[in-house]
């Protein structure tokens, strides 16, 4: 197996000194390792599942001296660092990491109440699109955001907002001022001080009363819950930490209060813009598509018929579908690249030396583009997902959560809110282009995800 994959490494010494700027960006050949390989690496041969070295153990530690700018901007953010699951590492990542996987089964993934909370927000991007009576729609990616954000929030605090909420726009306008701006990959991402010379002061301030607020609002949050805790009755993400922290408390500090509020922190970061994002990508390529989404609301319209709503079990009656939200990820590398990973030790991939310390920040697009493994790479074909006999082909290439140790945790749940928002939605509305002649672009526009840019649709009830 082989699969290219850029890296762009940063190369810090024992003292976490920056010793060269970008060292190496080069394209490496990844096989799988051979069976003497495997005796070579003590440490790899622990580590048999994860068919990427890159992906394998050596490289499972966050690197937190490289936040991104948007987290290096303000004073913070830096405080919490590595108090969360994101930035954390070792043992305090394993356990916070653990518990989320945990609470997301509890009360996420698999759960009817999340596909009931689901359908509620597809109800709510409905009545807006209806609202606008086949006009000419230009915020598509907001309604997206308020939805992805109100999954999240119903998870971690027990309940939502309808979409017209003051206190829903507050939210998404405070994670608007904090969370966008360049990505860790900008100039400015890698020199932050860059921000400073540019004495771009109005942003860093914007971005740090963002981030007290937000604080605030989930302080307020975790009061309110533990002075109604139930231990009979766990309502959310928030009561099983309470219950787990008191647990933990004689034995280890990973589920602590400073963890808890952090840990929230990453959710809406992680979980709100990239599932939004991938979503307005997916009816910039509907609309341009006209073709893809008729077969995808043929094929829907086939199996569930005009009565109801599309349901997560249904999911295995509609391989197009599924197979069209394949290729929109592969082209869309709503995550370019996976966060920053560390080498915890020396270590030799493929001939490339990658020394302790050494940051790897791995290219998920590269992966997706790859003529090498792809027909076409650029090409929009969901055909390439299905076999002959129309079943979906899991291609192991597709890597939108990227792999290993590290691997998105929301996977799951955002797969849940792709699958049923895109279906319905194309199931009740026919979208296009607001002008025939419209010229799309999909040169994306980068930031701590890559967003389209702006583009506007029409939605006409079907
Ligand atoms: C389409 C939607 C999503 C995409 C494309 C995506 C992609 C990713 C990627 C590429 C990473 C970095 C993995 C690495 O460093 O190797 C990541 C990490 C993470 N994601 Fe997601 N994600 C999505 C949705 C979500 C959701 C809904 C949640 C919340 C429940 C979530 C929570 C997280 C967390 C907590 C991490 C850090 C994991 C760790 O450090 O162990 N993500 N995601």
């Amino acid at each position: 197996m082989k699969a290219r994959i850029y890296i762009a490494a940063l190369h810090y010494n024992e003292n976490g000194n920056r010793q060269q700027a970008v060292t190496k960006t080069g394209i490496l050949k990844w096989k799988s390792r051979t069976l003497k390989q495997k005796k070579e690496s003590n440490v790899l041969s622990n580590r048999r599942k994860f068919k990427q070295p890159m992906f394998a153990i050596e490289l499972q530690h966050r690197a937190y001296m490289f936040l991104s700018s948007t987290s290096r901007n303000t004073t913070e953010p830096v405080a919490l660092t590595g108090s969360g699951i994101v930035f954390a590492n070792g043992d305090d990542w394993k356990g916070r990491r653990r518990f989320l996987i945990q609470a997301m089964r509890d009360f996420g993934v698999g759960r009817s109440s999340l596909e009931e909370g689901i359908i509620e927000e597809i109800q709510n991007v409905a009545d807006d699109l209806e609202k606008m009576k086949g006009a000419e729609i230009t915020n598509l990616n907001e309604m997206m955001i308020k939805a992805s954000c109100n999954v999240i929030h119903s998870l971690i605090f027990g309940y939502r907002y309808k979409h017209d909420n003051e206190s829903l726009h507050k939210l998404i306008k405070t994670m608007d001022n904090i969370f966008s701006g360049p990505g860790s990959l900008s100039a400015s991402g890698i020199f932050p001080v860059l921000n400073l010379i540019r004495k771009d002061f109005k942003d860093l301030k914007m971005r740090s009363e963002g981030f007290s607020t937000l604080k605030k609002y989930i302080e307020k949050h975790i009061t309110e819950h533990r002075e109604s805790f139930d231990p009979e009755n766990i309502r959310d993400f928030i009561d099983m930490y309470l219950v787990a922290e008191k647990e933990e408390s004689e034995r280890t500090s990973v589920l602590n209060p400073m963890a808890l509020l952090t840990s929230i922190i990453d959710l809406f970061a992680a979980g709100t813009y990239t599932t939004a994002t991938t979503l307005d990508w997916s009816f910039l390529w509907m609309i341009q598509y006209p073709d893809v989404q008729k077969r995808c609301q043929e094929e829907i319209t086939k199996v569930i018929g005009l009565g109801r709503m599309v349901r997560l079990s249904d999911r295995r009656h509609l391989s197009y579908t599924e197979a069209t939200l394949m290729e929109i990820q592969r082209l869309s590398n709503t995550a370019i690249f996976a966060l920053p990973h560390v080498a915890v030790c020396d270590t030799t991939i493929n001939g490339f030396k990658i020394p302790k310390n050494t940051i790897i920040i791995p290219s998920l697009i590269s992966a997706h583009f790859d003529e090498t493994i792809w027909r076409d790479p650029k090409e929009f074909n969901p055909g390439r997902f299905l076999n002959q006999n129309n079943d979906i082909i899991n291609k192991e290439y597709l890597i939108p959560f990227s792999l290993g140790p590290r691997i998105c945790p929301g996977e799951s749940l955002a797969r849940s809110e792709l699958f049923l928002i895109f279906s319905n939605l194309l199931h009740r509305f026919e979208f296009s282009k607001v002008d025939p002649c419209d010229i799309l672009s999909f040169d994306g526009i980068t930031g701590l995800t890559m967003t389209p840019s702006p583009y506007r649709l029409k939605a006409d009830l079907r």
